[in-house]
Protein backbone atom coordinates (compact mmCIF):
# COMPACT_ATOMS: atom_id res chain seq x y z
CA UNK A 1 0.00 0.00 0.00
CA UNK A 2 1.30 3.72 -0.54
CA UNK A 3 1.49 6.47 1.91
CA UNK A 4 -1.48 7.77 -0.01
CA UNK A 5 -3.66 5.04 0.31
CA UNK A 6 -2.53 4.57 3.98
CA UNK A 7 -4.15 8.29 4.73
CA UNK A 8 -6.99 7.52 2.77
CA UNK A 9 -7.48 4.55 5.14
CA UNK A 10 -6.74 6.46 8.58
CA UNK A 11 -8.76 9.23 7.15
CA UNK A 12 -12.13 7.19 6.17
CA UNK A 13 -11.52 4.98 9.93
CA UNK A 14 -11.84 8.16 11.63
CA UNK A 15 -15.76 8.78 10.82
CA UNK A 16 -15.87 6.24 13.55
CA UNK A 17 -14.95 8.90 16.24
CA UNK A 18 -17.04 11.42 15.60
CA UNK A 19 -19.88 12.58 17.25
CA UNK A 20 -23.15 12.70 15.40
CA UNK A 21 -25.06 16.21 16.37
CA UNK A 22 -21.95 17.98 17.69
CA UNK A 23 -19.24 20.19 16.21
CA UNK A 24 -16.04 18.57 14.92
CA UNK A 25 -12.67 19.80 15.22
CA UNK A 26 -10.85 19.41 11.79
CA UNK A 27 -7.04 19.68 11.66
CA UNK A 28 -4.90 20.71 9.01
CA UNK A 29 -2.27 18.58 6.51
CA UNK A 30 -2.78 15.97 3.45
CA UNK A 31 -3.86 13.35 5.76
CA UNK A 32 -6.58 15.32 7.37
CA UNK A 33 -7.66 16.44 3.58
CA UNK A 34 -8.44 12.52 3.21
CA UNK A 35 -10.32 12.90 6.51
CA UNK A 36 -12.30 16.04 5.54
CA UNK A 37 -12.85 14.18 1.87
CA UNK A 38 -14.45 11.39 3.78
CA UNK A 39 -17.03 13.91 6.92
CA UNK A 40 -18.50 15.36 3.75
CA UNK A 41 -20.55 11.88 3.53
CA UNK A 42 -22.14 12.48 6.86
CA UNK A 43 -22.64 15.92 6.34
CA UNK A 44 -26.02 16.26 7.43
CA UNK A 45 -25.32 14.74 10.59
CA UNK A 46 -23.26 16.95 12.34
CA UNK A 47 -23.25 20.66 13.72
CA UNK A 48 -20.50 21.30 11.60
CA UNK A 49 -17.09 22.13 12.44
CA UNK A 50 -14.12 24.17 13.90
CA UNK A 51 -11.13 24.06 11.74
CA UNK A 52 -7.18 24.88 12.28
CA UNK A 53 -6.36 26.59 9.11
CA UNK A 54 -7.59 29.03 6.18
CA UNK A 55 -6.99 25.66 3.69
CA UNK A 56 -8.92 23.13 5.77
CA UNK A 57 -11.91 26.02 6.20
CA UNK A 58 -11.76 26.32 2.28
CA UNK A 59 -11.67 22.46 1.88
CA UNK A 60 -14.63 22.01 4.44
CA UNK A 61 -16.71 24.91 2.84
CA UNK A 62 -16.05 23.40 -0.61
CA UNK A 63 -18.01 20.55 0.78
CA UNK A 64 -20.43 22.45 2.08
CA UNK A 65 -19.79 21.79 5.71
CA UNK A 66 -20.16 24.95 8.16
CA UNK A 67 -17.35 26.01 9.51
CA UNK A 68 -18.29 27.74 13.09
CA UNK A 69 -15.28 30.55 14.31
CA UNK A 70 -13.33 28.74 17.23
CA UNK A 71 -14.89 31.61 19.82
CA UNK A 72 -18.38 30.22 18.86
CA UNK A 73 -17.41 26.98 20.57
CA UNK A 74 -17.11 25.84 24.35
CA UNK A 75 -16.10 22.46 23.98
CA UNK A 76 -16.09 20.24 21.25
CA UNK A 77 -16.04 16.12 21.49
CA UNK A 78 -12.80 15.13 19.25
CA UNK A 79 -10.33 16.59 17.15
CA UNK A 80 -9.13 14.79 14.81
CA UNK A 81 -5.75 15.76 12.99
CA UNK A 82 -2.22 14.60 11.81
CA UNK A 83 1.30 14.37 13.12
CA UNK A 84 4.53 15.15 11.23
CA UNK A 85 5.54 12.59 14.41
CA UNK A 86 4.06 10.86 17.10
CA UNK A 87 5.61 8.83 19.89
CA UNK A 88 4.79 5.24 21.80
CA UNK A 89 2.79 7.93 24.59
CA UNK A 90 0.64 9.70 21.99
CA UNK A 91 3.37 13.30 22.44
CA UNK A 92 3.68 14.49 18.72
CA UNK A 93 5.71 16.92 16.62
CA UNK A 94 3.44 18.98 14.12
CA UNK A 95 3.27 22.06 12.06
CA UNK A 96 5.43 20.49 9.27
CA UNK A 97 2.15 22.32 7.24
CA UNK A 98 2.36 25.64 9.49
CA UNK A 99 -0.77 25.34 11.17
CA UNK A 100 0.65 24.11 14.47
CA UNK A 101 -0.45 27.52 16.75
CA UNK A 102 -4.48 27.44 15.79
CA UNK A 103 -4.36 23.48 15.87
CA UNK A 104 -3.37 23.84 19.10
CA UNK A 105 -5.87 26.34 20.00
CA UNK A 106 -8.65 23.70 18.18
CA UNK A 107 -6.96 20.48 20.44
CA UNK A 108 -7.55 22.66 23.67
CA UNK A 109 -11.04 22.67 22.77
CA UNK A 110 -10.91 19.19 22.59
CA UNK A 111 -12.00 16.53 25.17
CA UNK A 112 -10.21 14.29 22.86
CA UNK A 113 -7.27 14.08 20.47
CA UNK A 114 -7.74 11.34 17.90
CA UNK A 115 -4.48 11.33 15.78
CA UNK A 116 -4.66 10.29 12.22
CA UNK A 117 -1.17 9.12 10.63
CA UNK A 118 0.36 6.64 8.11
CA UNK A 119 2.58 4.44 9.85
CA UNK A 120 6.12 6.15 9.07
CA UNK A 121 5.00 8.86 11.77
CA UNK A 122 5.74 6.44 14.51
CA UNK A 123 8.80 7.04 16.63
CA UNK A 124 10.60 5.98 19.80
CA UNK A 125 11.28 9.34 20.05
CA UNK A 126 10.41 12.70 18.82
CA UNK A 127 13.42 15.05 17.01
CA UNK A 128 13.93 13.49 13.71
CA UNK A 129 11.48 15.67 11.92
CA UNK A 130 12.54 19.30 12.42
CA UNK A 131 10.44 20.67 15.31
CA UNK A 132 8.64 23.87 14.01
CA UNK A 133 8.11 27.09 16.22
CA UNK A 134 6.06 29.90 15.70
CA UNK A 135 7.77 33.00 16.13
CA UNK A 136 7.03 36.55 16.25
CA UNK A 137 9.01 37.76 13.27
CA UNK A 138 10.78 40.43 15.43
CA UNK A 139 12.10 37.79 17.71
CA UNK A 140 13.06 35.05 15.11
CA UNK A 141 17.13 35.03 15.53
CA UNK A 142 16.90 35.72 19.39
CA UNK A 143 14.79 32.47 19.40
CA UNK A 144 16.70 30.40 17.47
CA UNK A 145 20.16 31.65 19.37
CA UNK A 146 18.23 30.16 22.23
CA UNK A 147 17.39 26.95 20.81
CA UNK A 148 21.02 26.78 20.17
CA UNK A 149 21.96 27.53 23.55
CA UNK A 150 19.49 25.54 25.74
CA UNK A 151 19.21 22.43 23.24
CA UNK A 152 21.87 22.13 20.89
CA UNK A 153 19.64 22.20 17.62
CA UNK A 154 20.11 24.12 14.58
CA UNK A 155 17.15 26.43 14.06
CA UNK A 156 16.44 28.45 10.78
CA UNK A 157 13.56 30.59 9.33
CA UNK A 158 11.27 28.33 6.92
CA UNK A 159 11.96 30.44 4.25
CA UNK A 160 9.01 31.93 1.96
CA UNK A 161 6.43 30.94 4.76
CA UNK A 162 4.24 33.24 6.52
CA UNK A 163 1.36 31.60 9.05
CA UNK A 164 -2.38 32.03 9.03
CA UNK A 165 -1.49 34.39 12.19
CA UNK A 166 1.43 36.50 9.70
CA UNK A 167 4.46 35.24 11.70
CA UNK A 168 7.54 33.50 10.73
CA UNK A 169 8.24 30.17 11.56
CA UNK A 170 11.82 28.02 12.41
CA UNK A 171 12.28 24.54 12.00
CA UNK A 172 14.85 23.00 14.46
CA UNK A 173 16.99 20.35 13.62
CA UNK A 174 19.29 17.71 15.57
CA UNK A 175 17.27 17.41 18.25
CA UNK A 176 16.80 14.82 20.82
CA UNK A 177 13.22 15.45 22.46
CA UNK A 178 14.08 13.36 25.91
CA UNK A 179 10.96 15.43 27.78
CA UNK A 180 9.09 16.38 25.18
CA UNK A 181 6.34 17.93 28.23
CA UNK A 182 9.36 19.46 29.42
CA UNK A 183 10.62 21.12 26.15
CA UNK A 184 6.99 22.41 25.60
CA UNK A 185 6.18 24.56 28.83
CA UNK A 186 9.39 25.48 28.64
CA UNK A 187 9.73 27.08 25.36
CA UNK A 188 6.36 28.42 25.06
CA UNK A 189 7.55 30.93 27.74
CA UNK A 190 10.47 32.41 25.60
CA UNK A 191 9.70 35.94 24.77
CA UNK A 192 8.56 35.97 21.62
CA UNK A 193 7.43 32.29 20.29
CA UNK A 194 3.82 31.54 19.76
CA UNK A 195 3.91 28.00 19.82
CA UNK A 196 6.19 25.43 19.77
CA UNK A 197 5.11 22.26 17.58
CA UNK A 198 5.64 19.64 20.14
CA UNK A 199 1.98 18.48 21.88
CA UNK A 200 2.22 17.16 24.93
CA UNK A 201 -0.04 18.75 27.09
CA UNK A 202 -2.11 18.55 24.29
CA UNK A 203 -1.08 14.78 23.51
CA UNK A 204 -3.32 12.27 21.34
CA UNK A 205 -5.88 10.00 23.26
CA UNK A 206 -6.15 7.44 20.31
CA UNK A 207 -4.24 7.33 17.20
CA UNK A 208 -5.38 5.00 14.14
CA UNK A 209 -2.45 4.14 12.70
CA UNK A 210 -2.30 3.18 8.61
CA UNK A 211 -0.08 -0.09 8.41
CA UNK A 212 -0.13 -2.31 5.37
CA UNK A 213 -2.27 -4.74 7.70
CA UNK A 214 -4.85 -2.30 8.22
CA UNK A 215 -5.66 0.41 10.51
CA UNK A 216 -3.79 -0.16 14.35
CA UNK A 217 -5.75 1.93 17.03
CA UNK A 218 -3.27 3.01 19.54
CA UNK A 219 -4.64 4.08 23.17
CA UNK A 220 -2.47 6.62 25.28
O1 LIG B 1 0.86 22.05 10.36
C1 LIG B 1 0.52 20.95 9.97
C2 LIG B 1 0.11 19.84 10.79
O2 LIG B 1 0.69 19.76 12.04
C3 LIG B 1 -0.05 18.50 10.12
O3 LIG B 1 -1.00 17.80 10.89
C4 LIG B 1 1.20 17.67 10.03
O4 LIG B 1 2.20 18.42 9.37
C5 LIG B 1 0.97 16.34 9.31
O5 LIG B 1 0.64 16.59 7.98
P1 LIG B 1 0.50 15.44 6.91
O6 LIG B 1 -0.75 14.69 7.24
O7 LIG B 1 0.42 16.16 5.59
O8 LIG B 1 1.72 14.58 7.00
Amino acid sequence: MTQDELKALVGQAALAEVVPGTVVGVGTGSTVNCFIDALATMKDQIAGAVSSSVKSTERLQAHGIRVLDANEVESIPVYIDGADEIDHHGNMIKGGGAALTREKIVADLAQRFVCIADASKLVDALGRFPLPVEVIPMAAAQVARRFGQAYGGDARVREGVVTDNGNLLLDVRGLSITDPAAMEAEVNQWPGVVTVGVFARHKARVCLLGTPEGVKTLRF
